[in-house]
């Protein structure tokens, strides 16, 4: 048995969603309640495969979990079973999941080793572990491969200046929560420094950690000998904001997306004004009012528009598929320059056989050339290849004449809270079947 999404397109979506919490967020914060012994109670926890999967882990490292609703769990991490870190079990778990690397600085921090398994998430291209591997060791940490993980081991913490390699949203997490416990000052350079690591070190201070530099990719951090429970509450998932705001434009419709948080979105409202997609603030909600056409913007020299993917505040490289599956219907021609990841653009195949018309470069740069609703793509059935390909393909068949059959819907449930139920409450023909 597997779960198919069936969906017939064509519909236009309307009225009002609200975001869920951020997944990245929620990794991160989730993993960092292992730096205390107290209770730290989070809000806004996304209903996810990812994240409900992350919490299980910690449950069975005997972290006590208590559920106070479907977003709102308090953890407590009094001891640790280490020898759950080695069973097949943990490998198996630890294998679907790339938040699970985030454990690692906290264990190492507090329990002075830890593991860091071959993790999950999506397969993209090459995924390196340098940047927490190379950084830990400068904070005073040894690590070795051992069949299928990193053991990382230290005599105690050192604070030290660490030039990370790339600024790595998850390296950078593992990196800060080490330090919190590090003897002395740590300074942490060209470090990651989008609203997620932002919340993360908000938390900790509220914790009680001694952490300058919040926001910039220069980061000081004072180690303490001990850290407090504390309360948290997760900000809107600014993908999940994107690809509503691009099912919108790609269905004709008008949506409005509440308490979006849009001053943490950085670029995310001006990469789709750029595509000609009216993107509207009204307070903390954004409207995307109906719109017949899109026209892509041209540079100001007048040659053709580039999107591509930098480190915050530049654009995530998590909305590039939804940029390019959204242009395929807009009026004039964009390039989507994908640099992170070598292997994110191969979906675009799918798009094809629907009608797109896109000439895939190499594996990091298509060219898409807007159809300007000359034609609607075709209801076709496919496979979900990553989380956020999966759901530029939903897009498409939301937009798209005839109905599709979307497989491997696993994929879009790792980072989208029950997202069949919430579309069709905006008037999506969709529904999920076990075939
Ligand atoms: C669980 C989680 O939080 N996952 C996110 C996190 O993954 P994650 O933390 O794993 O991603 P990293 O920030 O480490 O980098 C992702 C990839 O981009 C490459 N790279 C990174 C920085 C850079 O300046 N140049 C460069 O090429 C890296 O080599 C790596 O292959 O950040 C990614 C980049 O925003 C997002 O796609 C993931 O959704
Ligand atoms: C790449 C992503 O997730 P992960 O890092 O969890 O694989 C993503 O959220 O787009």
């Amino acid at each position: 048995m597997s779960t198919v999404l069936e969906v017939t397109g064509g519909t236009a979506l309307h009225g009002t969603i609200v975001p869920q919490g951020a997944k990245n967020e929620a990794l991160q914060v989730i993993a960092a309640t292992l730096l205390t012994e107290e209770p730290v109670t989070i809000h806004n926890i996304p209903d996810i495969a990812d994240v409900n999967l992350l919490i299980e882990i910690l449950a069975d490292l005997g972290v006590a979990v208590q559920r106070h609703d479907r977003h709102s769990c308090t953890f407590q991490a009094k001891t640790i079973d280490f020898d759950y870190l080695k069973t097949p079990e943990f490998r198996k778990k630890s294998s679907r999941l790339r938040g699970i690397v985030l454990l690692a600085g906290p264990l190492l921090a507090r329990w002075k080793r830890a593991i860091m398994p071959s993790p999950g998430g999506d397969k993209i291209g090459r995924r390196r572990l340098d940047t927490h591997l190379l950084g830990l060791q400068q904070l005073g940490a040894t690590f070795r491969y051992e069949n299928f993980y990193y053991l990382l081991e230290t005599k105690g913490l050192q604070g030290n200046y660490v030039l990370l390699d790339e600024p790595s949203v998850t390296g950078t997490a593992n990196l800060i929560m080490a330090a919190v416990y590090a003897k002395g000052s740590t300074t942490l350079y060209h470090a990651a420094c989008e609203p997620y690591v932002q919340q993360l070190c908000h938390m900790l201070v509220r914790m009680g950690a001694k952490i300058s530099g919040i926001g910039s990719n220069l980061l000081t951090i004072e180690g303490v000998d001990q850290l407090g429970g504390c309360t948290h509450h997760i900000l809107p998932d600014m993908i999940e904001i994107g690809s509503f705001i691009g099912m919108a434009a790609m269905t004709r419709g008008e949506i409005r997306i509440q308490q979006a948080g849009v001053k943490h979105l950085g670029q995310i409202p001006q990469k789709f004004r750029q595509l000609g997609i009216q993107v509207l603030i009204e307070g903390d909600d954004i409207i995307v009012p109906r719109q017949e056409h899109y026209q892509i913007q041209h540079f100001l020299d007048g040659s053709i528009p580039t999107i591509y993917d930098h480190p915050w505040p530049g654009f995530t490289p998590d909305l590039l598929s939804i940029m390019l599956v959204v242009a395929t219907q807009a009026r004039g021609s964009v390039l989507i320059h994908q640099k992170m990841f070598e292997s994110r653009l191969f979906f675009v195949d799918k798009l094809l056989d629907m009608g797109a018309r896109i000439i895939l470069c190499d594996p990091h740069r298509a060219v898409v050339i807007g159809l300007d609703w000359e034609y609607m793509l075709r209801g076709i059935t496919m496979s979900s290849p990553d989380i956020r390909a999966g759901v530029a393909l939903l897009i498409a068949a939301l937009s798209a004449e005839g109905t599709s059959m979307i497989q491997n819907v696993e994929q879009i449930d790792r980072g989208y809270e029950s997202i069949d139920q919430r579309l069709r409450a905006l008037g999506a023909h969709i529904r999920r079947i076990e075939v």
